[in-house]
């Protein structure tokens, strides 16, 4: 387990603005003194008391280092350090200054199909490391696929957010009702013992998004969304999907497959045409 440095984060680091924030977490840019490199520090508030439902337990906080640190890839987010003070855990982590994929995709509506099998060649060899070392994101979503540089060609792309992920081990079972709506598997949303197929599900959700600029089970709220994921109930609608090419839907729905024992893995998705094609 990594060292949680007892002393003040800004007695090393400059904490400047604030580039994001979540529930119980807070992101900013920062600088180290030492060295004038720039990182982002995630400055995670601690459950004060059992029963308090605010903050996130030393567990969860460990298990989020633990991965973190034991993963190193070139599409997943690196950890630099880490510190505890009495109410909060902050992690030093690599900055990707390009921003969100989510962004990036919205100044260009959609994108073309060779652009998008680029962007999930590098999110699947990311996704490929995690699976096969057993761990699970459970947080796939556009808004934690990072762009290194938002100019460079080929874009790099960094997996982050790592608060939800989960080590899988055969047998045991997680049931999680976190993540969001939009991205979530049937299985989630049934309650049912989830794994790794749950993040594919999710991959199958982002890639319709990149080819059509549209998210396939989103309703008006999210009893809607979750009812439209449970019944499968989606379209490669003719207005979005008119010039997207067989392979890129029959890749899509290999993903977007209720039953998580014959959905597509990782691995199949790695093998498929659409990707190899590339
Ligand atoms: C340039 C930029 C802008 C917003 C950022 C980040 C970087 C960022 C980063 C991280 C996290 C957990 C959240 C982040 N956010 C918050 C939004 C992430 N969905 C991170 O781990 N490294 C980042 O650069």
């Amino acid at each position: 387990m990594v060292q949680f440095r007892q002393e003040n984060v800004e007695d090393v680091y400059e904490i400047t603005e604030e580039i994001g924030s979540g529930q119980f977490a807070v992101v900013r840019k920062c600088i180290e003194k030492c060295s004038g490199k720039v990182f982002a520090a995630k400055f995670i508030k601690k459950k004060r008391a059992r029963a308090s439902r605010r903050g996130v337990t030393k567990e969860d906080i460990e298990r989020e280092v633990d991965i973190l640190t034991t993963v190193g890839h070139k599409n997943i987010i690196s950890l630099h350090e880490v510190y505890e003070s009495n109410n909060e855990v902050v992690l030093i982590l690599e900055m990707v200054a390009g921003g969100e994929l989510f962004d990036f995709l919205s100044d260009k509506e959609y994108l073309t199909e060779p652009e998008a099998v680029a962007f999930m060649i590098q999110i699947l060899n990311g996704m490929d490391y995690l699976h096969e070392r057993n761990i699970a994101h459970f947080d796939l979503k556009p808004e934690n696929i990072m762009l290194l540089n938002k100019d460079a060609e080929p874009h790099n792309i960094k997996l982050i957010d790592f608060g939800l992920a989960q080590r899988i081990t055969p047998g045991m079972e997680y049931k999680n009702m976190h993540g969001t709506p939009e991205f979530v598997a049937p299985e989630i949303i049934a309650f049912e013992p989830i794994g790794l197929p749950a993040d594919c599900w999710s991959i199958g959700v982002i890639t319709f998004i990149l080819l059509s600029g549209c998210s396939p089970f989103l309703g008006d709220d999210k009893s809607e969304t979750f009812e439209n994921i449970t019944r499968v109930d989606y379209e490669f609608d003719d207005e979005y999907f008119a010039d997207t090419s067989d392979l890129a839907r029959d890749f899509i729905q290999h993903l977007l497959v209720k039953d998580q024992r014959k959905r597509f893995t990782i691995k199949d998705c790695l093998n498929h045409a659409w990707i190899k094609g590339a």
